[in-house]
């Protein structure tokens, strides 16, 4: 085991946040994930399980406190830094996607390592080699082979487009997986069904997981759950 595998995944120290003009303030708990853990965030809508994601991505930095990935510390990088570590160590599955609708499944799947040279070495290095490695974490999540080159992702189902956004934060094997209530448009059976192949492929890889949701149903797939509860606390009444 080298010295970065026997970090801690994830710890976060007295995190407060603050939206500019929002009113409310963040204050989360301290929160430690092993490396492979999986860790359900429940919470009502507006309980702010978005922005606590974009703190541990470090898109957004909190007013107190801080967030510490694999021992590097986002408080200790700058914006440049911040963006090459979170584009070489983790994946992001975006509430509504964000996937460029006029490319194809695979050419979706291979921009999650466009910006990392480590990511893309890991996804096998060769572009021809990326392109197998998109086909195969489709297949294995669940997206058949027939629409893996289709022209344009805009064109698939919710439940479609879904296996494309998990296959492209999970190439080139990242070390934590951020997911944002990705299921939220499924009906409970293809969201257990697809739950069960995306924990899966981060086993093979141990990828640790941090997946929010206002759908306590789901918790029973991860291993430990964390409430938001207690926020978000109002600051602007004095
Ligand atoms: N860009 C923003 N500017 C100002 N306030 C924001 C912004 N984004 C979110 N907020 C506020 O932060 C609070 C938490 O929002 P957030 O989206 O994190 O909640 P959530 O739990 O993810 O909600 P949902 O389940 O509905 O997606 C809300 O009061 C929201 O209005």
């Amino acid at each position: 085991m080298n010295a970065i595998e026997r970090l801690p995944l994830l710890r976060t120290r007295s995190l407060r946040y603050a939206w500019p003009r929002g009113g409310v303030m963040l204050a989360v708990n301290d929160m430690d994930v092993a490396r492979g853990e999986t860790v359900f965030v429940h919470g009502p809508s507006g309980s702010g399980k978005s922005t606590l994601l974009g703190l541990l991505a470090g898109v957004l930095a909190p007013g107190e406190g801080d967030v510490v990935v694999l021992g590097t510390s986002f408080a200790s990088l700058a914006a440049a830094g911040r963006d090459r570590f979170r584009a070489d160590h983790l994946g992001y599955i975006f509430q509504q996607f964000n996937l460029l609708p006029f490319l194809s499944p695979v050419e979706n799947v291979m921009l999650g390592c466009a910006w990392s040279t480590e990511r893309s070495r890991r996804a096998g290095g060769h572009r021809a080699h990326i392109a197998d490695e998109a086909r195969r974490l489709l297949q294995a999540l669940g997206l058949g082979e027939s629409v893996h080159g289709r022209a344009r992702t805009g064109e698939l189902s919710v439940g479609q487009q879904q296996r494309v956004a998990a296959a492209r934060a999970l190439i080139g094997g990242p070390s934590l997986l951020l997911a944002d209530e990705p299921t939220s448009a499924l009906d409970k059976a293809s969201r257990d069904a697809f739950l069960r192949l995306l924990l899966a492929e981060c086993a093979v890889h141990g990828t640790g997981v941090v997946f929010v949701s206002h759908d306590l149903s789901l918790a029973g797939h991860f291993d430990r759950t964390v409430v938001l509860d207690g926020f978000p606390v109002d600051t602007l009444e004095s």
